[in-house]
Order: structure tokens, then C-alpha cells, then sequence
């Protein structure tokens, strides 16, 4: 699979800074070409916001971050970059000359993606020299957390283009879907707009107010859509007859008054001024970034779930974060140094992310045995139990645990986790893991636990093979030489009655 090497971003606002974020965070470096005068502040702030959701959203080893330079033309900033995003507002001169000066200045082989939210790629192509490279990639925002681009070619775009552009996002976690033919708004803007041009109906007749609007998205079908989309949702609202019945008991009513769909809604001042007031009165209280903050945590939760999803494959956008996080671990996971193996191995880094908080403002207990399960996950990687190790049907499972809680974690806390091998033989791993403060190093958290070699196959514990034993045997040896940690061997040891 190919993958980007240096990306140029022009335009730098609210879609193009993102874009930068996610390329900067995939470990591209970016050439960014704004005008604005503080485009580097912008820029800055959005970046800081992906990095901050980043650290919640993923432990796999992210690649060092590309470097961000700002150019002072666009033929400076396409100089060397194999991907090419324009973000510049949505005007079709604009863009058309925005896109034609990148053609004359981009190498030949470089693609060059639109973020264009709805305007067809045939017009902005027209002038120039190589237009078979040219597409647009319609992402949504925040681009560097969603995964979708939407790829659209018009009439001069090759096919190739298209496929190209697919494969290159996948390994910075992004799901190109590509269209098979060219429309005003694509897929996703042509639904957007049908709810949009409807909820401002609802407005401007006083059905509610926008919070209210809000809240009968957010509390219902807007939670159904980010784990199944329009058709599956409605086949299950089928019941047991499915799609057909669906379509039976509720075809008719698409003829019945129940949209305003085809009406334009008329923007005018007073209208304007009503929903510019209810929206403060909805959201004004907080900053946009504070907003975006909060979005970014909410996304990394739901992605999370997701990840988790059917039977632990991932499902949707949980399926791209556990494929990003695959290819990442297949890059990065296999340290490149030996570890210090005279001490406790230090191997998770971590956060507290927002979804990991409970109804106490803290880390909530499961997700300590989260952090106990990856720093497990890690030991394994290390001695040679990979993704690989695995599909060749054998494993270690986990088949026993106790943890001691002794501190508090907040969210956004940094965190670390040490292990230290107690014990093997040719089936079991017995091992102590603690949980400390990254600032303070103070233990927050201590687990004992024991694991057991199975074959997968045969459903029952097996021996390990002698290689995967060879390189536990050091770590185990040089872990006898220090001092049993405080804490082994404990049980639940207070008598409450
Ligand atoms: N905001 C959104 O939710 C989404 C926007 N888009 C699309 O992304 C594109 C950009 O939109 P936003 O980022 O929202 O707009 P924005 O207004 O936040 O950013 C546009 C940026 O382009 C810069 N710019 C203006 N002329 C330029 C030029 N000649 N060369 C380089 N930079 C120039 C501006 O200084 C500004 O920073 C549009 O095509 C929009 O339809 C796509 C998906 C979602
Ligand atoms: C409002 N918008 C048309 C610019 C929205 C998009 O294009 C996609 C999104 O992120 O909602």
C-alpha cells in the first residue's frame, strides 16, 4: 500500500488546518500556504486540539509528527508534496484559479484532492494541464478524528486517480469511499442538506427552538448513525419481515405533507437574528474551541465503543481506528531498542480520556484493567506473541486478576505502567503491573495477574514454543534479581463483618 510522503495544504481554516492535524499526526510533513494573517495561530490551535484528541484516542505507537512549514506561494508550498488538499472558501472562481496555479506548479505525479463541500469536479478541473489527477476528497469535520473522505472525479479524472487517492489514506486512518458518478453535494452534503433546509423550517415556524432541535437529534437517531446508517437502521425497523415490510408500512407517507423539503427557506434578517440568539442562548457560554474540545472527547468515546464493536473486530468507525492502530503497531509496536529489562519494563504511555471518566470524576475501574490489559498486550509483543503469533492460532489469555486501587486519576491525567515478570514455565506468565502519575510517578493502581498459553484451536492451554520462551526467560531472570514488589500475593484481605 502506497502512502503520502509530504502533503501541501492551501488553506488553512477550519477544514484545511485539520487536514494538516491529521497528515502532521500520520507523520507527514506539510507545506501549508494561507494568506490569512494568523493562519499560524490557526493553524496552531487546531493542531493542538487533534494532538490533545490523538493522545485520548489511541496508545498505539503514533510515528514522530511530521513537520509544519508555512509557505509564502503556492508553487513554494506544492514544491516535493505527492498529496495536494485544497481548502480555500467555497466560490467556484476562487477555486478553479486556486487549483489551476497547484496544477502548474505540483509534480505531474502528485495528486490533488478538493475539499470542496459540493461543487462538481468537472468544473474545477477545466483548466487544467493534468486534470487526471485531480478529485475531490470531501472529508468532514473534524477531519483529523472522522475517518470519511468522499472521493469524487469528474469527467477527466482517471480511475486510477481515484483508487490511488483511496489507498492513500487508509494508513493515516481514513476511509476514502469513492462515488461512482459526479453530483452537486456528493452523498453526504445532499443528506446534510435535506436536514439542514428542514430544521430551519422548524425554526422559522416556531415547531421549537434550535437546542431543542438539537436535542431530538442527539438523544435519538443521531446516536443510532454513528454506529448504522440510513438502509440497516430501517431494515431493523422492518422487524423480522426486514427492508420490504419497512418499505410497505412506511412508503406511503412519503406522499403525505411530512416535509418542506423542496421550499427555500427565505434567510432573511429576522430569521437570521432568531436563530443567531437561540444559539448563543444554546451554546454561547462556551468558546469554540472549548466546543470543539468537547466534541473531540465525545467522538474519541464513541469511536472507542465502536472499536470494541462486533465481538471485538470493530465495527464502522471503530473498524478504521482498529485497522489504523493494526498498521501502526505493525510499524511501531516492535521496539527498535531492547528495553531496560533490570528494571520494571515500562511499557504503555497513556492519558486519561474523556470517556474513561465516571458519575465520581475519576478513571473509572474498568478502564484500569484497560491499561493492565495493553501493558499485558505489550509484554507479549515483546516476546514475540504479534498479530502474526496470534492468527497462527495460539495466544496468551489472561485467567486471573487482582487490582489494588490507591490513587485517583482525572481526566487528561498522563499516565504509565511498569511490569514485572514474578514468574513463568512453559504455560503460565505470573506478572505484578503498576499504574503510576506520569508527573508524580506516584502508584495509583497495581495488578497482579496470571496468563496462559493456549492454542486458540483445540480450545485448551498449551505449551509455548521454545522461541517465545527464550526471550521471557531473560526478562524473568533479570526480574528475580529485584525486590518482590509490595502487594503480591495479596487477596481481598479486609474483614468487613
Ligand atoms: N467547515 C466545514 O464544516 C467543512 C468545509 N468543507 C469545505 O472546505 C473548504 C474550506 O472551508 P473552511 O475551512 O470551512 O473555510 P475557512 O473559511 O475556515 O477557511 C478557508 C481558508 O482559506 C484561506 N484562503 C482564502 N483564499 C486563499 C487562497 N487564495 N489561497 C490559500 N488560502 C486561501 C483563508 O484565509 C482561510 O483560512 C470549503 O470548500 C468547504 O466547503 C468541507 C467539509 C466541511
Ligand atoms: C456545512 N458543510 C456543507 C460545509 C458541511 C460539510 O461539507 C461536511 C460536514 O463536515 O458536515
Amino acid at each position: 500500500m502506497t502512502s503520502i510522503q509530504k502533503a501541501a495544504c492551501i488553506g488553512g481554516g477550519v477544514i484545511g488546518g485539520a487536514w494538516a492535524a491529521r497528515f502532521l499526526l500520520g507523520g507527514i510533513d506539510v507545506s501549508m500556504y494561507d494568506p490569512h494573517p494568523e493562519a499560524k495561530r490557526i493553524v496552531g490551535e487546531v493542531l493542538a486540539n487533534a494532538e490533545r484528541a490523538y493522545a485520548m484516542l489511541t496508545m498505539a505507537p503514533l510515528p514522530p509528527k511530521g513537520r509544519l512549514t508555512f509557505c509564502g506561494s503556492v508553487e513554494e508550498a506544492v514544491a516535493g508534496a505527492d498529496w495536494i488538499q485544497e481548502s480555500v472558501p467555497e466560490r467556484i472562481d476562487l477555486k478553479r484559479n486556486v487549483i489551476t496555479e497547484i496544477d502548474r506548479y505540483a509534480d505531474p505525479e502528485a495528486l490533488i484532492g478538493s475539499s470542496t463541500s459540493g461543487i462538481m469536479p468537472t468544473e474545477l478541473q477545466r483548466d487544467m494541464q493534468h486534470p487526471d489527477r485531480m478529485f475531490v476528497a470531501h472529508p468532514y469535520n473534524p477531519v483529523y478524528l472522522l475517518p470519511l473522505a468522499e472521493l469524487v472525479g469528474g469527467e477527466r479524472t482517471s480511475a486510477e486517480t481515484l483508487k490511488r487517492a483511496r489507498d492513500r489514506l487508509a494508513p493515516i486512518g481514513m476511509k476514502g469511499v469513492i462515488l461512482k458518478k459526479e453530483i452537486e453535494a456528493f452523498v453526504g452534503d445532499r443528506l446534510l442538506e435535506a436536514i439542514w433546509r428542514e430544521g430551519l423550517w422548524l425554526i422559522h415556524d416556531d415547531i421549537c427552538d434550535t437546542e431543542t432541535l438539537d436535542d431530538v437529534i442527539r438523544y435519538s437517531f443521531g446516536m443510532r448513525w454513528a454506529q448504522m446508517g440510513l438502509f440497516e437502521t430501517y431494515r431493523i425497523a422492518g422487524g423480522e419481515a426486514g427492508m420490504r415490510h419497512f418499505l410497505a408500512q412506511f412508503g406511503p407517507c412519503l406522499s403525505w405533507p411530512w416535509t418542506k423539503l423542496t421550499d427555500v427557506v427565505d434567510l432573511d434578517d429576522a430569521l437570521v437574528d432568531k436563530i443567531a440568539a437561540q444559539s448563543d442562548a444554546q451554546s454561547g457560554a462556551r468558546g469554540i474551541r472549548e466546543l470543539e474540545r468537547i466534541r473531540d472527547e465525545n467522538l474519541v468515546g464513541i469511536m472507542q465503543a465502536l472499536k470494541a464493536g462486533d465481538g471485538g473486530k470493530g465495527w464502522g468507525s471503530g473498524k478504521v481506528l482498529a485497522d489504523f492502530e493494526k498498521r501502526l503497531w505493525a510499524k511501531g509496536g516492535g521496539r527498535k531498542e531492547a528495553p531496560d529489562i533490570s528494571q520494571p519494563l515500562r511499557l504503555v504511555d497513556t492519558r486519561v480520556s474523556a470517556a474513561w471518566v465516571d458519575y465520581n470524576g475519576h478513571m473509572t475501574e474498568h478502564r484500569y484493567l484497560q491499561v493492565f490489559g495493553d501493558t499485558s498486550d505489550a509484554l507479549l509483543r515483546l516476546i514475540g506473541v504479534d498479530f502474526a503469533y496470534v492468527e497462527g492460532g495460539h495466544s496468551y489469555y489472561t485467567v486471573e486478576t487482582h487490582i489494588r486501587h490507591l490513587g485517583e486519576a482525572k481526566l487528561g491525567q498522563g499516565l504509565y505502567a511498569r511490569l514485572q515478570v514474578l514468574g513463568f514455565d512453559e504455560k503460565r506468565i505470573r506478572y505484578f503491573t503498576t499504574i503510576h502519575d506520569a508527573q508524580s510517578d506516584e502508584v495509583l493502581a497495581t495488578a497482579e495477574q496470571l496468563m496462559l498459553h493456549v492454542s486458540a484451536k483445540a480450545g485448551k492451554s498449551s505449551a509455548a514454543p521454545a522461541e517465545i520462551l527464550a526471550r521471557l526467560a531473560p526478562i524473568a531472570d533479570a526480574h528475580a534479581k529485584l525486590p518482590v514488589p509490595q502487594g503480591v500475593g495479596r487477596s481481598v484481605g479486609q474483614k468487613v463483618v
